[in-house]
């Protein structure tokens, strides 16, 4: 069994998005002060339209300024095609968000692959991680980068980036950017940062949403069996890997027996980890989740 994430679970993702601004606030703030910039990792799928959700919105106040100019945006996986193309990661994350972004927050610098590069695989990987090596400083000073944050999907067979189960590309430890061409989620070809990579990260957070979720999370969390989430949960070194969902945990008392320690927000949104939403404290929220 891997290690407990921290959870964080809503009804929707409107509900969702709050906590992850607040999330992702803290992790920028950090990166800011550590080294004058936020260096942040982002997958495809659902993720760019929730970030959009949780970053886009007005500030609350004078704390909860998302300030872009000093993002430098990564790419955790992307898909070998045009960047114009509608399975481009890329361009989803543009369309959902970078478009949207409005003057005043400022203009991150985001790293697109090279798409002159696309017939190459190998070639494409290569040329981003020379772009990482760029970015995190010379290679051989710097054993593994450090992003601040890496925001990655969680797909239902329990992939994160293109880091698939049962695939060779789990055990590859020597470079930070590798081709696959057999993804079994298409398009085929794509290339994914390493696991040793992904797990380096100072925050890690999965973003899953949706109720068709609830049973790989079960088993991600629950058994491990290998799969490449519980393989970045139980391999995260540096910081507590936070899972934000917008799944009702119903019947979550199988997660474990632990008294329960769940905190529930003024929306009734419930913070815990997972095995610690047994429903003991009695609340209604939490014996319903
Ligand atoms: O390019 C990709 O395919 C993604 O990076 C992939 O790893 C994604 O994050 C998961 O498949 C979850 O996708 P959903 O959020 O759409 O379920």
């Amino acid at each position: 069994m891997g290690k407990q994430p921290n959870l964080f679970a809503f009804p929707s993702v409107d509900l969702l998005a709050p906590t992850l601004r607040t999330y992702i606030l803290h992790a920028q703030n950090a990166g800011i002060q550590r080294h004058e910039i936020f260096k942040v990792a982002v997958s495809g799928g659902s993720l760019p339209k929730t970030l959009a959700a949780a970053l886009l919105a007005p500030a609350s106040g004078p704390d909860d300024v998302i300030d872009f100019s000093k993002w430098e945006i990564f790419f955790a996986d992307e898909r070998a095609v045009p960047l114009t193309h509608e399975d481009s990661n890329y361009a989803l994350l543009k369309t959902e968000l970078l478009d949207k972004i409005p003057a005043g927050m400022g203009t991150p610098t985001v790293h697109p692959i090279n798409a002159e590069l696309l017939d190459d695989v190998q070639e494409l990987a290569d040329q981003y991680e020379k772009l990482l090596v760029a970015s995190f400083a010379q290679r051989d000073s710097v054993k593994l980068p450090i992003f601040d944050l890496l925001l990655l999907g969680c797909g239902p067979d329990g992939h994160t980036c293109s880091l698939f189960p049962g695939h060779p590309l789990l055990r590859e430890t020597d470079a930070w950017v590798y081709p696959i061409e057999d993804s079994p989620k298409p398009p085929p070809k794509r290339i994914t940062l390493s696991l040793p990579v992904v797990t380096h990260g100072v925050k890690i957070a999965f973003v899953a949403t949706g109720g068709g979720k609830k049973e790989i999370l079960k088993k991600i969390f629950e058994e491990g069996a290998g799969l490449p989430c519980a393989l970045v949960n139980e391999g995260a070194g540096r910081g507590a890997v936070g899972l934000w969902t917008t799944l009702r945990w119903r019947g979550s008392v199988s997660l474990g027996k632990a008294a329960c320690e769940c905190s529930l927000d003024s929306q009734g949104a419930i913070s815990a980890s997972p095995r610690r939403l047994s429903g003991e404290c009695g609340e209604e929220e939490c014996k319903a989740w």
